[in-house]
C-alpha cells in the first residue's frame, strides 16, 4: 500500500439473508413452514417465485448447469455484468457455497461503495433481479450449479469495470 493510492479495504462477504439481498433479488431457501401438501400427502410444495421474468423481448427460459471450479479468496473483482432483460438464478446441486457480489440495477457501479457481497450457507440459491449488476459465479466449493436465465437471439449481458480492483474475502479467507 502506498500513500498515493491506498488499497480499498477488502469487501467481506456477509452471510446471505433475504432481507439484506432484497435490493438485488430473491434468496432461494427451504422454508421452515408453510407450503401445501401435494401428491396425496407424500410431498409438501412451496411456491417460491411466481415470475422469473424471462420472456421480455422474445426471451425464453433456459435451464443450464454450470460445473464451477472453486475460486480462491481473496478474489479480485474488477469486472461486473448485468442481464437487463431477465433474471438469473443460481441453485447449487448438493451442498456447496458461493459468493455473490452485487450492485443495484441502474448506473454501473464504479467503486467498492456501490457493491455488496454475500456468501451462501451451502443450501441457498439466489435469483438476481433483471438488471442487477453482479460478478460471474464465484463458487467457494467446486461443483454443479443449476442456472435458470433468459435466452434470446441477442446476448443480454452488459459489462462494466470498477475504477479500482476490489478484493472480496470470506470470513475464512480474511
Ligand atoms: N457467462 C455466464 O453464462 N454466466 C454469467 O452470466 C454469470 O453470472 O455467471
Ligand atoms: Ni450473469
Amino acid at each position: 500500500m502506498n500513500a498515493e493510492s491506498p488499497l480499498a479495504a477488502p469487501l467481506v462477504a456477509q452471510p446471505l439473508t433475504s432481507t439484506a439481498f432484497a435490493p438485488f433479488g430473491t434468496v432461494i431457501e427451504a422454508p421452515a413452514e408453510g407450503g401445501r401438501l401435494i401428491n396425496s400427502g407424500n410431498a409438501r410444495r412451496f411456491d417460491l417465485l411466481g415470475d422469473l421474468q424471462l420472456d421480455a423481448d422474445g426471451g425464453r427460459p433456459m435451464l443450464a448447469l454450470f460445473r464451477a471450479q472453486a475460486r480462491s479468496f481473496p478474489h479480485e473483482v474488477t469486472e461486473m455484468e448485468r442481464h437487463a432483460l431477465g433474471s438469473q438464478t443460481f441453485v447449487p446441486l448438493g451442498e456447496r457455497r458461493f459468493v455473490i457480489v452485487v450492485a443495484r440495477a441502474g448506473d454501473a457501479p464504479v467503486s467498492h461503495r456501490d457493491l455488496a457481497a454475500f456468501v451462501t450457507d451451502g443450501h441457498q440459491g439466489v435469483v438476481l433481479a433483471p438488471g442487477t449488476w453482479h460478478h460471474a459465479l464465484l463458487a467457494v466449493d467446486a461443483g454443479d450449479f443449476v442456472v435458470i436465465e433468459r435466452a434470446a437471439a441477442a446476448v443480454d449481458c452488459d459489462v462494466c469495470w470498477l475504477q479500482e480492483p476490489l478484493r472480496v474475502v470470506t470470513a475464512a479467507s480474511r
